[in-house]
């Protein structure tokens, strides 16, 4: 089996490294030339993983034919918003027969499509042959080799065990699942909570705020992820309590710290600025998920309350307040929180 991860920034570096680890024959594709030749010298991307020593067998290509051609594993380790124009360019060299794995979270925003979806019509694939990988996997850590585990999710169960295989390394341990749906939503939602996290740890709350961030979090999660046709379960998992967990606690995560700055006073400039080029998701996630739920009818007033802070200019103080400020009620409600 021969992989290609189709992305060589942090995550996507990090997943090449870990299918290396794991025997696998991968290509690590990179945008720019000049980094794919840095990569094979130096068997490091000190753009996005500095002090990572890559193995040895993983190689760096910038030729996506060259990367794609024979590929029987392709895995998307691009931004969610430009997964559908990046595939349209890989389109003509994948495999008939290849899996197409997501690591992407975020919902496409001009579409409300969840990156398998996408995967599906870009690339005409059927839904059986397109996998998601999603839970707490913040990339330093796992290219450091700390122990984590991860979610491999596919509606073929069979292809899920084949991929769990092709990822299982004495340091990541994948589980397979079935619930496509629920994985993608939870790794989508988390990503904008995690927002709210920072935004309230930058304003210098504490642990009491974080874990009620996480906690309706989840609740807002498991209501769209029900609703669009997920399994409960899955949230009480990895793709869900696990990877808010992660996320919403770490300096680590670009998603948290870019809330943080929010929480501190900078405008959204400033926060993308400080960022460096790399992908906070939640940012444009916040408004695709606020509108999936409008959408689904579903009541998300966290989600709301980011993309507000990110997209209409209301300042992170406002926003407590009127989430503090709505009607008391149960917290469960008819079976779902
Ligand atoms: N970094 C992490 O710890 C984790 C990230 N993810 C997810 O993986 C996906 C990729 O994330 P990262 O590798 O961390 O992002 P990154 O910002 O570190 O790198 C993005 C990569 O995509 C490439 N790219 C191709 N087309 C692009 C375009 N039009 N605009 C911007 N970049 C483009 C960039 O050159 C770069 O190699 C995201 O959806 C993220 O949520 C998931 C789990 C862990
Ligand atoms: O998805 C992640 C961890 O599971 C990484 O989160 P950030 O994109 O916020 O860094």
């Amino acid at each position: 089996m021969r992989a290609v991860v189709m992305g060589a920034g942090s995550w996507g570096t990090a997943t090449a490294k870990v299918l290396s680890d794991a025997g696998t024959d991968t290509t690590l594709w990179c945008r720019r030339e000049e980094l794919a030749d840095r990569i094979n010298e130096s068997h490091t991307n000190a753009d996005y993983l500095a002090g990572i020593t890559l193995p040895s067998n993983l190689t760096a290509s910038s030729d996506i034919a060259h990367a794609l051609t024979g590929a029987d594993l392709v895995v998307c380790a691009v931004p969610a918003q430009s997964l559908r124009d990046n595939l349209s360019d890989w389109r003509p060299h994948l495999s008939d027969d290849a899996t197409l794995v997501s690591l992407a979270k975020g919902i496409e925003t001009s579409t409300l499509m969840r990156m398998s979806e996408v995967i599906a019509e870009v690339a005409e694939v059927p839904s059986e042959q397109i996998a998601v990988l999603t839970g707490p996997n913040l990339a330093r850590e796992v290219a450091e080799g700390q122990p984590a585990a991860t979610v491999i999710a596919c509606t073929d169960l069979s292809r899920a065990e084949q991929l769990q295989q092709m990822f299982n390394t004495g340091y990541f341990r994948p589980y397979t699942n079935t619930d496509v749906i629920g994985c993608e939503i939870g790794g989508a939602v988390k990503n904008v909570i995690a927002l709210a996290c920072g935004m309230a740890s930058g304003v210098g709350f504490g642990q009491n705020t974080l874990a009620t961030i996480i906690t309706r979090g989840l609740a807002e999660t498991i209501r769209l992820s029900s609703a669009v046709g997920g399994q409960i379960e899955t949230l009480a998992g990895l793709a869900g309590i696990g990877d808010l967990v992660a996320t919403c606690s770490s300096p680590l995560s670009r998603n948290r710290t870019f809330g943080a700055h929010l929480g501190q006073g900078a405008t959204m400039e400033e926060a993308q600025a400080a960022a460096s080029g790399q992908v906070a998701e939640g940012v444009k996630s916040c408004t695709s998920v606020t509108a999936l739920a409008e959408k689904y009818q579903v009541s998300m007033p966290l989600t709301e309350a980011v993309n507000s802070v990110c997209h209409d200019g209301l300042p992170v103080a406002d926003a407590v307040s009127s989430l503090l400020g709505r009607k008391t009620k149960p917290e469960f409600r008819s079976g779902h929180a």
